[in-house]
């Protein structure tokens, strides 16, 4: 690729980064020196992930800091909480709760407006402290989570899980903002209260002739700034090349995806892409992941960063409050069942 800019002293020109170049492969990035004291590891590790986000907007991350134990209580959690009657779940239904908590049922969600639903179970938190409860002010998202009954263990296993995603997301911000060749912490009073939306997902496979309409999720972007998804060993999750072609994500024991999503879109004005993808579980046997939508704080302005803006590149949109944002993506997901 081209040497454009960077950090040897010349001004970086993010706008001139907005590629139309394709992808037939998901990268893997080692992420051990998130946390490196060395400047220059740190960059190099920018690098990578600028490339990554430039032109796939997609990447594994291994070696991350998320324990495989904290991860194995959550999928144990997901399992025991989707084997629940239809009844127990239905008591959760996320149409009642404030600002999108709680149980999703099959084809309860449709994130492709063509589609005709999901084909998943969803069970959605936020933010909340495992002692001492919810916050109390996210703007447009507030709104407490929602817990089943008679599942000891499940909110334990769950926001243990929640924390440490979060926690990983924490330190992905500043080499996001470094790959912006942007101060490290850029980012860091625009996240102080991690607007964090994380769900457990349940697919049931799809046998026989699969309806394009109705699969596991449909094709969309997601509308935080990134996505650290947790995915079990069942292939289902495709991305989609600039030449409209579904490239597997396959999964990668040991590592997450992480994915970009709309904020950041907006915040690079599009010089980071926010990828298309869906979810098809042909596999024949059940899948869960468990994907962590992470965004500034809901009262941040997402504004285009002025070196992604320039004469051939345009700002493409509105400025708009990150917590409105999230809530009107989110209640036209769920129009159709509600
Ligand atoms: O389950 C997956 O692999 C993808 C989930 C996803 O794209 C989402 O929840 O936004
Ligand atoms: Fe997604």
């Amino acid at each position: 690729m081209e040497e454009k800019g960077s950090s040897n002293g010349r001004p970086l020109i993010l706008a001139d980064y907005r590629t139309t170049s394709t992808f037939e492969e998901i990268p893997v990035i080692d992420v051990q020196d998130l946390m490196s004291s060395d400047p220059k590891v740190r960059r190099a590790l920018a690098d990578e992930i600028r490339d990554a986000c430039t032109n796939v907007g997609f990447f594994y991350v291994e070696n991350h800091t998320v324990q495989p134990s904290v991860i194995e209580g959550a999928l144990a959690a997901a399992k025991n909480f989707f084997s629940l009657p239809l009844s127990e779940k239905m008591s959760l239904d996320i149409h009642k709760s404030a600002n999108f908590k709680g149980y999703t049922a099959l084809l309860g969600e449709n994130t492709n407006p063509e589609n005709r639903g999901d084909l998943h179970e969803g069970f959605d938190i936020g933010w909340e402290k495992m002692f001492g409860g919810s916050r109390s002010d996210d703007g447009a998202m507030t709104g407490n989570n929602v817990w089943p009954e008679g599942l000891p263990g499940f909110r334990e296993s769950v926001l243990d899980y929640y924390h440490a995603a979060v926690l990983l997301g924490k330190l992905l911000f500043p080499i996001f903002a470094l790959a912006l060749d942007l101060p490290e912490n850029f980012f860091d009073d625009k996240t102080t209260n991690p607007a964090a939306i994380m769900r457990l997902l349940y697919y049931p496979p799809q046998t026989g002739v699969v309806d394009d309409r109705v699969v596991g999720i449909g094709a969309h972007t997601d509308y935080e700034c990134f996505t650290i998804l947790w995915q079990d060993g069942v292939q289902a999750l495709q991305v989609c090349n600039n030449e409209g072609k579904w490239i597997d994500a396959v999964p990668i024991p040991g590592t997450f995806v992480v994915n970009l999503g709309d904020q950041l879109a907006r915040w690079t004005n599009d010089v980071f892409k926010s990828t298309l993808h869906r979810a098809v579980n042909r596999s024949g046997v059940e899948r869960y992941s468990i994907p962590l939508f992470f965004g500034t704080d809901y009262n941040v302005k997402l504004e285009p960063l002025p070196s992604c803006v320039s004469e051939d590149n345009p700002a493409k949109y509105e400025v708009v409050c990150a917590g409105d944002y999230v809530k009107s993506r989110l209640e036209a997901t769920y129009a159709h069942s509600k």
